[in-house]
């Protein structure tokens, strides 16, 4: 979540017209001392026309979707992807791409990574969520296909986990549904037998360190033992869109794109209630994020807080 993005005490004071009442709350409990403590709760109930829940749950991540490509090496992924870039507009994050340039870059992790890749061995999340949120924050895009990844759960967890990593958790309500973690929106899945993989990175001759017989067995083993399980797992969450990609490059990029120009159902004028909860000023990263969105605050109260200290 790139917070820096978010205006600051002194600028949301400087704003005139929106949010009157959030504001008169905010002060009451500001000059109560209630802001600072070891937990605040702020919630209120704001409004923007036109966004479904989903749209506005990934503005605070700074992002409008985002759609995880999850396939066995050589299904396609980056075949796909400058098609969908080119007729959509979506940024591409390719994870792999991103390892490569590190490696390139010559920075303190290329070699490690570099030995990973060699290996066909996932690298540890802790490196590639950090470039890939660097990546994401620094893209104009708010449209995200992730390419390669999440690869294991531990790439899952640490990518759907951003939120919760930084000091504060912010919690959404809507109509009885809870969210708490940042998902994708959907997974695109490349459906392709092992021998047509095997064959279509052993044709692909784009020197790649790891396109050699043996790297491609551990990479599908890798796959098959980490990488399918997430992909049930986005599938039991009815995320998966699955693709068979036996065919030829037109014929599946049919496929994604009816995928993609079904994107954006949106609800109107709906109601939220956002709750914040900080463990500190959650009353003025509520205010914020409100700002951030352009959301109008209809009713607004700092209801809880309790100094465990
Ligand atoms: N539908 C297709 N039919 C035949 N060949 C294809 C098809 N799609 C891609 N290819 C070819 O297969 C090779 C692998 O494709 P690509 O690089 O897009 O796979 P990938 O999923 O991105 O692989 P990796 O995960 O290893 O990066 C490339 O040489 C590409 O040209
Ligand atoms: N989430 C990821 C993605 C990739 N890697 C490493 O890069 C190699 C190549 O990735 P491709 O997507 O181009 O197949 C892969 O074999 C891994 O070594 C990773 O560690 N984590």
């Amino acid at each position: 979540m790139a917070t820096s993005k978010f205006p600051t005490q002194k600028s949301l004071a400087g704003r005139t017209g929106r949010m009157e009442a959030g504001l008169a709350g905010w002060k009451r409990n500001f000059s109560a001392g209630n802001h600072c403590g070891d937990i605040c709760f702020s919630t209120g109930w704001a409004k923007r026309e036109g966004d479904s829940f989903l749209t506005w749950a990934r503005d605070i991540e700074g992002s409008e979707f985002e759609f995880f490509l999850l396939s066995g090496p050589g299904s396609g992924k980056g075949t796909q992807c400058p098609k969908i870039v080119e007729q959509f507009g979506s940024a591409h994050l390719c994870v792999g791409d991103l390892l490569q340039a590190e490696i390139e870059s010559e920075s303190e992790n290329g070699t490690m990574i570099q030995n990973f890749k060699k290996e066909g061995k996932i690298v540890p999340s802790e490196i590639t969520v950090k470039l890939l949120q660097l990546a994401m924050q620094q893209s104009d895009n708010k449209r995200f296909i992730i390419d390669g990844f999440p690869r294991n759960e531990e790439n899952r967890t640490a990518f759907e986990n951003i939120i919760a990593m930084q000091n504060i958790v912010v919690l959404y309500f809507y109509l009885g549904h809870f969210v708490m973690k940042i998902e994708p929106e959907r997974v695109l899945f490349f459906d392709c037998p092992e021998e047509e993989l095997t064959k279509r990175i052993l044709n692909r001759n784009q020197g790649r360190v790891d396109d050699n017989i043996e790297t491609i067995r551990k990479r599908l083993e890798v796959y098959f033992e980490s990488t399918v399980p997430v992909i049930n797992y986005y599938n039991s969450k009815g995320k998966v869109q699955k693709i068979d990609a036996q065919r030829s490059i037109d014929e599946v990029f049919e496929d994604v794109k009816s995928i993609f120009s079904e994107l954006k159902p949106v609800a109107k004028d709906e109601d939220m209630l956002l709750v914040v909860i900080g463990r500190k000023e959650s009353s003025t990263v509520f205010l914020t994020i409100g700002l951030h969105l352009g959301l109008e605050v209809m009713s607004y109260s700092f209801n809880y807080y309790a100094n465990h200290g």
